[in-house]
């Protein structure tokens, strides 16, 4: 088994905010993050995929490949948008990097070649923060 990690970057704007709450409580929880404090992030995405290595190319996937999926099914939906309100697979749940980082997985998995699997999406949010997820 080899694992192959290409990284995309994209920036967006979001706003941690729960509307069934208050906005005493919005602030409660998600302080400067919370209610009128729309703010951008540069992300950073580490999408790792696992296989075996094809012996006529000793590729697991071509990466070029691999990134023109990347901005396809994920880039294109979020770069230079709002997370709260643009992005389909985001619509009804809260903008954290936890979600956005579980909803690229669920974007990608399917779409990728049928002998390479998906192992991980790592999504920075800032240099200080990241989320790793490994799917369900
Ligand atoms: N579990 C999570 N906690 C927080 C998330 C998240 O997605 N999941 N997100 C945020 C905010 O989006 C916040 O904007 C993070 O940015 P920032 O405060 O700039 O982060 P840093 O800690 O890297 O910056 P400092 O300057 O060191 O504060 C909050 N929590």
């Amino acid at each position: 088994m080899v694992y192959l990690t290409r990284l995309e970057h994209f920036n967006a704007a979001h706003k941690l905010y729960n509307p069934n709450w208050s906005k005493e409580q919005n602030d409660a929880v998600f302080g400067v993050c919370a209610n009128e404090n729309w703010h951008g992030h540069n992300f950073d995405l580490y999408i790792t995929i696992k296989g075996t290595v094809d012996p006529d190319t000793g590729f697991l996937m071509d990466v070029k490949k691999l990134s023109k999926l990347v901005q396809e099914k994920v880039i294109k939906k979020v770069d230079h948008k709002n997370l709260n309100l643009d992005v389909d697979f985001l619509r009804g749940k809260m903008c954290s990097t936890e979600n956005l980082a579980m909803g690229i997985w669920h974007e990608l998995a399917p779409h990728l070649p049928e002998h390479v699997k998906l192992h991980c999406v790592k999504l920075y949010e800032t240099q200080r923060i990241y989320v790793e997820y490994f799917g369900d």
